[in-house]
């Protein structure tokens, strides 16, 4: 199965994953400089007040909180997206250390974790797994995690990591509004790329938002005492730089909102 480790990591996917080496891989770095700004990108819209958190997993990559998406109660719209896409989990992706963690970079920069809003196009298909293997199917909002002061509501998801410590451990996870984790501004980057992880999927319209939150080391050190490995594996595997390195740009555009 894949990882994040010498012999199954990024490097590796291609086999199992040819796609790996694909035409709109993601993630990607992002050269400000060189993005277009396009007045016909208008601001993205985030309505999340309905949504319904149901559990927080650990799946063996990373910490996934789930949301009900059996209707449109939780959407992304607007921006670069021709209709609503329904909020159907998030996750995160972090390093060992502070200046590498996240998945995208800007200007050659990294994060230190990236979180990962996933959204799917249930006006143009029946169920999230059909979407996911279209090219307009899924969203994926994209928010930068740096370094500082605690951030005033993560602890809400850190508090509860101590349940979901090993691969395939699972907990109730109700009241969760994700609105608490979004920066002051909305301003974005959007490109065409794919899943970030196995089965690297080409069917994300990513938005990167330009502006991070905050987090304290300690708050992001929680994140490592998750472990990718089962509760009997042998083995102790500390979760930590489940994140995938920048792709070739290839012919894509990034744009930028205004
Ligand atoms: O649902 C998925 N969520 C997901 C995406 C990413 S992502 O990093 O690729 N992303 O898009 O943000 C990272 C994690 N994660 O826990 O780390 C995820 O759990 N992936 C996914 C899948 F697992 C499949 F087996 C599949 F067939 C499919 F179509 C999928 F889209
Ligand atoms: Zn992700």
């Amino acid at each position: 199965h894949w990882g994040y480790g010498k012999e199954d990591g990024p490097s590796a996917w291609h086999r199992q994953y040819p796609v790996a080496k694909g035409n709109r891989q993601s993630p990607i770095d992002i050269i400000p400089d060189e993005a277009r700004r396009d007045s016909s990108l208008g601001p993205i819209f985030l309505k999340y007040d309905r949504c319904t958190s149901l559990n927080i997993s650990n799946n063996g990559h990373s910490v996934v909180v789930e949301f009900n998406d059996s209707d449109d109660r939780s959407v992304i719209q607007g921006g670069p997206l021709d209709n609503p896409y329904r909020l159907k989990q998030f996750h995160f992706h972090w390093g060992e250390k502070g200046c590498e963690g996240s998945e995208h970079t800007v200007a050659g920069i990294g994060y230190a974790s990236e979180l990962h809003l996933v959204h799917w196009n249930a006006v143009k298909y029946k169920t999230f797994e059909e979407a996911a293997t279209a090219p307009d199917g899924l969203a994926v909002l994209g928010i930068f995690l740096e370094l500082g002061d605690d951030h005033r509501w993560l602890h809400m998801i850190t508090d509860a990591l101590y349940m979901v410590k090993f691969k395939g451990s699972s907990t109730d996870f109700k009241g969760f509004n994700p609105k608490c984790l979004l920066p002051s501004n909305l301003h974005y980057w959007t490109y065409l790329g794919s899943l970030t992880t196995p089965p690297l999927h080409e069917s994300v319209i990513w938005i990167v938002l330009k502006e991070s939150i905050v987090v304290s080391d300690k708050q992001l050190g929680m994140f490592r005492l998750l472990q990718f490995s089962g509760e009997e594996d042998g083995r102790r595997m500390r979760m930590e730089n489940n994140f995938r390195p920048p792709q070739p740009l290839k012919e894509r555009l990034v744009r930028s909102s205004n």
